[in-house]
């Protein structure tokens, strides 16, 4: 109601007023503290001249009543008292004694002295009676009435002085008490608004203390955290600086070294080998290399993995290691590629043996998780001078000795001859062609329709690969498909040709055209890959291509090869909604038993029994029972290779389900399948093959154009 500072001004007033009246009245009181002696000795005076003048009057009459000298004495002594008294009195009153009453007064009292002085002598005389009729003569009795009158009005003035001064007293003292009061309010006012003051000034420092601690607090707070983050940045630089370092020996080392055996790698062992044949040749000293290739490695990676692959590297390059001298050096150069640099040995009959030692430290077997694995190697000799004078030649020979190794068949070694390097530059080139075609975008996917044998509509396609090459034009798979899968090269290219036929399948869909399985063959190579199912996972959820609609392609051969690996892959298949196709069914350990094993959906009859249909009995017979088999476990039957109406004809009367054929189409581009789905009715009411109706038409462009 009232603002803070108008109180404390209002009671600041207060104290300064209830302090000055408490300090007038305590003045008052010191006053009337003083009065009060001057009115006990006025009051007391007053009594001392009357009992004093008394008793003077009665000594000196009874000294003369008696004779008694005693009476004197005693005169005596109060009579300095009585002067004393009056004295006392005038200076209490001097302007009372001012004045006739007062003379006269005094007069009659020295009257009254002497006449009893004189009485005393009467007495000491002897003369009593006389002394007793002077002091009751009538000038005696005169005097002491004008001494007794005047004494009345001392007195009165007295009384009245004492009176005044004691009222005036009790005025001082009622003022005292309100001062008393007014001190006690004053003390307690102030003494609360000291308390109040002091509490709120208290208050104000606690206040002030708990946000001067909370900034503290803050404070503390942020510099633990400047600390903590000063200190943390810290050690991350110095972590930071530590790793760099580490980065950069690491990448120094690596720049030299095999990061996965710590053997020397390519650019160091070309290093090597460069200043040693500078050595050899200030010497003419021989130098030899040895190219050491291992055997089917690529089989133990796709099978077993890249973690075996490497330990099984790692297990070789120790091998390598161990079988040579001081003088001489191991690399690796990537892959399962590994060479050696020998500078010691002299003569054919030594490099042999070296390489003897090495083949045999290859083949002891490897254990790998509870599994013994063997593992050969191919070893190509080049030596200087006699097989080239430099580093690059002597590597290109060693290399091409090993291919011949490999020719020879495996597991074991080969010297360079100058004959044998046409051939293998040859293989060697194909190769690389065969490397760069996936990159230099040589690879294109033709398909090929498959028919449905009661309607003739196309119900299906197979992708296949074919590959131009620039130089030499067109490669048939059948020369580049094993070359894939003998150095690896098929996982790629069969991952390129699942990716781009599902995208080809999503395209057709969505142009509008009827939908169609899309079949795509693996090889036993891709089969087996660690990647593939993941592949194939994620190559369907980036083109879209819906399962259902992918049919993938494998061999019997491929399964029997691992029969349990096989399945547990095809039931991943089967999971993902995937269809199977069992391709060349017929040509392998084909058995009602190994089909029953595995969850197939088509079974293909292999060309080599629909060829010389229907004239040939074994072939008939052959068919006959592979598609009573298939039929048997509701499998779909395709006959591939089908050129001939005959063909057509016979296995459209033993219950086939499918055709794929040059009688309908080779495998052309995916535009000329387009146009043909365009042109090819939708319904076929009647049953009919509507497909061979409009065959001379399409067939033979589409023929025209896969040629
Ligand atoms: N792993 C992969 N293998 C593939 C891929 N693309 C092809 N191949 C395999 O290469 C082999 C040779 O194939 P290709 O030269 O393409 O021959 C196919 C057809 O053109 C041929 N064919 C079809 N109809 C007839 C015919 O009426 N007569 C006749 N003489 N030949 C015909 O058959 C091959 C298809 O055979 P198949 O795969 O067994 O169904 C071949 O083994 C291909 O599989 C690929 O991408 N990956």
């Amino acid at each position: 109601m009232f603002h803070p500072k108008s109180v404390t001004l209002a009671t600041v007033l207060a104290l300064f007023a209830i302090g000055a009246l408490s300090w007038e009245a305590h003045r008052d009181y010191r006053h009337a503290e003083v009065q009060l002696p001057a009115i006990a000795r006025m009051e007391k005076t007053r009594a001392d001249i009357v009992h004093f003048d008394e008793v003077l009057t009665m000594s000196a009459r009874m000294a003369a009543a008696t004779g008694n000298p005693a009476w004197e004495a005693r005169y005596r002594r109060f009579e300095p008292r009585l002067d004393e008294a009056i004295k006392e009195a005038m200076r209490l009153d001097p302007d009372g004694l001012q004045g006739s009453a007062a003379a006269k007064t005094h007069a009659a009292n020295v009257a009254l002295v002497a006449m009893e002085h004189r009485a005393f002598e009467m007495v000491r005389r002897g003369e009593t009676g006389e002394a007793q009729r002077l002091l009751s003569a009538a000038e005696y009795e005169g005097y002491k009435g004008i001494y007794a009158a005047g004494m009345t009005e001392f007195n009165r003035r007295l009384s009245q002085a004492s009176g005044s001064m004691r009222s005036q007293r009790e005025a001082n003292m009622r003022r005292s008490a309100i001062a008393t009061t007014a001190r006690a309010v004053f003390l307690i006012l102030g003494a609360s608004y000291v308390f109040v003051l002091v509490r709120r000034w208290q208050a104000f420092i606690v206040e002030r203390n708990r946000q001067l601690s909370d900034k503290s607090a803050a404070l503390t707070e942020m510099n633990d955290q400047l600390d903590r983050k000063v200190s943390q940045r810290t050690n991350e630089l110095t972590e930071a600086v530590r790793q760099h370092k580490l980065t950069a020996e690491h990448a120094e080392f690596l720049a030299y070294n095999d990061s996965l055996t710590l053997l020397p790698n390519r650019s160091m062992f070309s290093k090597l080998l460069n200043q040693s044949v500078s050595l050899a040749q200030r010497e003419g000293k021989q130098l030899a290399v040895l190219f050491v290739d291992l055997d089917r490695f690529k089989n133990v990676n796709d099978t077993l993995g890249h973690e075996a692959g490497d330990l099984l590297l790692q297990e070789m390059a120790a091998r390598l290691k161990s079988c040579l001298r001081a003088t001489d050096c191991v690399a690796r150069l990537g892959g399962d590629e590994f060479v050696l640099m020998a500078p010691s040995l002299n003569g054919t009959e030594q490099l042999a043996a070296l390489a003897h030692k090495i083949l045999g430290a290859v083949a002891r077997p490897f254990t790998l998780r509870d599994h013994e694995f063997h593992v050969t190697a191919s070893v190509g000799i080049s030596v200087y001078p006699s097989d080239g004078d430099d580093e690059r030649t002597l590597m290109k020979n060693a290399d091409i000795a090993m291919y011949q190794a490999k020719e020879e068949g495996k597991n074991t070694f080969a010297f360079y001859c100058a004959e044998l390097n046409t051939h293998t530059l040859e293989r060697l080139a194909f190769e690389s062609s065969l490397r760069r075609a996936l990159e230099g975008q040589q690879f294109r996917v033709h398909y090929q329709p498959k028919v449905d044998c009661k309607t003739g509509h196309i119900i299906g396609v197979e992708a296949l690969l074919r590959w131009k090459h620039p130089d030499f034009g067109p490669v048939p798979p059948s020369k580049f498909i094993p070359v894939a899968e003998e150095n690896g090269l098929i996982v790629p290219i069969g991952r390129w040709v699942l990716e781009t036929a599902c995208r080809q399948h999503v395209s057709w869909r969505e142009m509008g055209l009827p939908p169609l399985r899309m079949a795509v063959n693996l090889s036993a190579r891709q089969f087996y890959h660690e990647a593939l199912l993941s592949d194939v996972r994620s190559i369907l959820a980036e083109t879209g291509m819906a399962p259902a609609f992918l049919e993938l392609e494998i061999t019997e051969s491929m399964l029997m090869r691992d029969a349990g690996k096989a399945s547990e892959v095809l039931r991943a298949f089967k999971t993902l909604g995937i269809r199977l196709s069992l391709d060349d069914f017929g040509t392998g350990y084909s058995s009602l038993s190994n089909l029953k094993r595995f969850p197939i959906d088509t079974i293909k009859v292999d060309r080599s029994f629909v060829r010389e249909l229907p004239s040939n009995a074994e072939d008939r017979a052959i068919t006959d029972a592979v598609i009573a088999m298939g039929k048997t476990l509701n499998m779909t039957i395709v006959a591939e290779g089908v050129e001939t109406q005959g063909q057509i004809e016979f296995l459209r009367d033993h219950a086939c389900d499918e055709f794929q054929g040059y009688y309908f189409s080779k495998a052309v581009p995916a535009t000329t399948i387009t146009d043909l789905l365009a042109a090819q009715p939708r319904t076929n009411p009647h049953g009919t093959l509507a497909v061979w109706d409009v065959k001379s038409e399409f067939a033979d462009s589409a023929f025209a154009m896969a040629s």
